[in-house]
């Protein structure tokens, strides 16, 4: 018997320290391993939070990958990187799911700090097979005979990129593998043209029938385990890949395997030993389900339990609390305002769900239109549906926006259209880590002429200016709004211009400018510091790009301006005001605080802003000894005597 089946009574998973513990198991404990690695993920996953559904589908075509291919020396790419928790397990890492996606534990992504076998850190879709074109150009140059396997979501296939690449890495010919794991969904059903093409394929009579036959089986139980591990047995008998033409992919210069049963080990391997041996580009069609294994995420209409935070494992359903969040008040808003206004429509990047657009899909859904992961097209489109007549509204998370600034600035900003981006996630987020940290639309879209960017600080400016946005009709508008329950209502003393006054102080010692979200910090600063014997008067700005030229006024005759944003500070309000008081001729003694340009570690968005001093009591007491600084400065040039 091998040491591994000595660990059958203790499971396999614990004896799986690296890929080469793989190669020495047989159909059999494959098979029980897969078993143990779903009630893995479930228990974890069930406690931290985190991406049950696409790792529960992908676990047949990680083991089969990582026993056909030697990672690191051959490169595993995943796009997105959601769905590499089997790869993390594999090698070396199950102490980490403890304390999966929580400050200094295990990301929720692949990292190169974790790991040699880790490569691309960034969250975002569509990238992996450009990374795939480069590694494989590199390897052929410098004479490597290394494999490049890249497994990408049909999610993700729906972005441009992958297009670009699929077109270079077509004319290059390296040795590469493509595993397109087709499990049908990016949250909701994946749209387009290409999905449907995906169906065609995967629409073998025997898939359904092997299929049905799996979920039949598991109907009895909710949770994983030996149900699993009998059903997996039936099937190992049942669809063998096939090798058929297909024009789409072949006609592009690539060859094609499939479709291919991805929750067969034995079928992926042997497609995948196929595929390394064409040493050419070749996709690899795994269809697989989204949330296999698990009865609540099979189950879950809205996204096969994409991505809960911590859950009961009986039902699936979360524990925590609902709470009105910011995406909800959007939503509600969105459709009254669609109810009024025929013209305004609604866009979507693979995300109805999480951004709330599906609230107007579900009242208008001739209104409101997925384009898929293509935040680009989205942005472009949005302004093709501007230029017909229409008033779209293109709800996105802040963080994927980047990609889009040139569609932003030239095809609606230069031509004038009036397209309302809704940002959600904007500024610090959390578990997700950096490349979904929201920080940049203020300083890198608030150089884009024509365009105003509004930053509610609560539900209620949240719909005022919304509406306010949506009543634009000579150029973009951008509503940015960060993640997690909605900030409870902060009144305003009086407006001036668009600028709301929250609290003031004749003595005029400190003007505090606190954008968005920070405006209830900015309270508490405030607190603290007229606790120092000084007056503060907190503004929001509410259109905080370009900023309102009533700061001028309002900061004259004031010792100290601070200003507090959830955005970089480079090129962001603080920056600026600072210019716009200059111009103004307002020469005041100005300080911005915000989040420092960099590529700031995952964590709870609490911890994080506390690790970057964003605290009342950190600003505070920075508050406190500036303007007594200020003070001193100012005793020191008194005439003497
Ligand atoms: C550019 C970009 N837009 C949106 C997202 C949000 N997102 C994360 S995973 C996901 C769905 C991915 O679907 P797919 O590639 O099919 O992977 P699956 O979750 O189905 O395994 C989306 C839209 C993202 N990560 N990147
Ligand atoms: C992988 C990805 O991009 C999304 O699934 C993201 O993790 C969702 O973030 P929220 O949990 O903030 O909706
Ligand atoms: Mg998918």
């Amino acid at each position: 018997m091998s040491e591994l089946s000595d660990q059958t009574t203790a499971g396999l998973l614990p004896g799986i320290k690296t890929p080469a513990d793989l190669k020495r198991l047989d159909p059999d404990q494959l098979t029980l391993l897969a078993a143990e690695i779903r009630d893995f993920l479930v228990a974890k996953v069930s406690r931290t939070g985190g991406h049950l559904g696409p790792n529960l589908g992908v676990v047949e075509t990680t083991l089969a990958l990582h026993r056909v291919f030697d990672s690191p020396r051959d490169r595993v790419l995943f796009d997105t990187g959601h769905q590499a928790y089997v790869h993390k397990m594999v090698t070396g890492r199950q102490d980490g799911f403890e304390r999966l996606r929580q400050r200094g534990g295990l990301s929720g992504y692949p990292s190169q700090a974790e790991s040699e076998h880790d490569l691309i850190e960034n969250s975002h879709a569509s990238t992996a097979l450009s990374y795939a074109d480069g590694i494989s150009k590199a390897f052929a140059l410098r004479g490597e005979e290394r494999h490049t396997v890249a497994v990408v979501g049909d999610g993700a296939l729906t972005g441009g990129m992958c297009w670009e690449a699929l077109n270079n890495i077509a004319s290059a010919k390296n040795r590469l593998v493509i595993i397109v794991n087709d499990n049908g969904r990016s949250y909701a059903p994946t749209i387009g043209g290409l999905a449907d093409h995906l169906s065609t394929l995967r629409l073998n009579p025997g898939y359904e029938r092997v299929l049905d036959l799996v979920k039949d089986a598991l109907g009895s139980t909710p949770v994983v385990g030996k149900p699993v591990y009998e059903v997996l047995h039936a099937v190992k008998k049942g669809i063998k890949d096939a090798v058929s033409p297909q024009p789409m992919f072949e006609d592009l210069g690539i060859k094609y395997l499939g479709p291919v049963d991805g929750h067969d080990i034995q079928a992926m391997e042997s497609a995948l030993r196929r595929a390394k041996g064409f040493n050419a580009p070749v996709i690899v069609h795994a269809v697989t389900r989204k949330g296999y294994g698990y009865r609540p995420a099979e189950d879950d209409e809205a996204d096969c339990l994409h991505g809960p935070g911590a859950f009961a494992i009986e039902t699936g359903k979360l524990l925590a609390a609902p709470s009105v969040k910011w995406t909800n008040v959007f939503a509600e808003e969105l459709v009254a305002i669609a109810d009024e206004r025929p013209d305004v429509v609604g866009i979507t990047a693979a995300m109805a769900e999480p951004t709330g657009i599906a609230a107007l899909q579900k009242k208008y859904p001739e209104r409101t239109y997925d384009v898929g992961i293509a935040e680009q097209h989205a942005v472009t489109s949005a302004a093709g549906l501007a230029m017909g007549g229409l008033h779209p509204v293109v709800a996105v998370y802040a963080t994927f926006l980047n990609r889009a600034f040139d569609q932003v600035l030239l095809d609606v900003a230069m031509h004038g259209l009036p397209v309302t981006i809704v940002l959600d996630r904007a500024g610090i987020t959390g578990p997700d880590g950096p490349s979904h940290y929201g920080i940049w639309d203020m300083s890198v879209f608030g150089a884009v002429p024509g365009l105003r960017i509004a930053a509610p600080r609560d539900a209620t400016t949240l719909r005022e200016e919304l509406r306010e946005a949506v009543a634009v009709d000579d150029g973009p508008t951008i509503v940015r709004f960060p993640t997690g329950s909605v900030a409870a209502d902060l009144p305003a003393l009086r407006r001036v211009g668009p600028v709301d006054v929250l609290r003031e102080d004749d003595r005029k010692d400190i003007l505090l400018v606190a954008v968005g979200a920070f405006a209830k910090l900015g309270m508490e600063v405030a607190e603290r510091v007229a606790g120092q014997g000084y007056g503060v008067t907190v503004v929001d700005p509410r259109w905080v790009r370009p900023v309102p030229i009533e700061l001028a006024s309002l900061s004259r005759g004031h010792r100290l301006v601070v200003t507090l944003e959830d955005g970089i500070r480079a090129g962001g309000v603080g920056d600026a005001v600072a210019s716009m008081l200059r111009d103004a001729g307002v020469s005041v003694p100005l300080r911005d605080l915000g989040v420092p340009a960099g590529f700031h570690p995952h964590g709870t968005r609490a911890e994080i802003l506390t690790s970057l001093g964003l605290t009342a009591q950190d600003i505070a007491r920075d508050v406190t000894e500036w303007v007594s600084q200020l003070e001193e400065a100012a005793a020191e040039h008194q005439p003497q005597g």
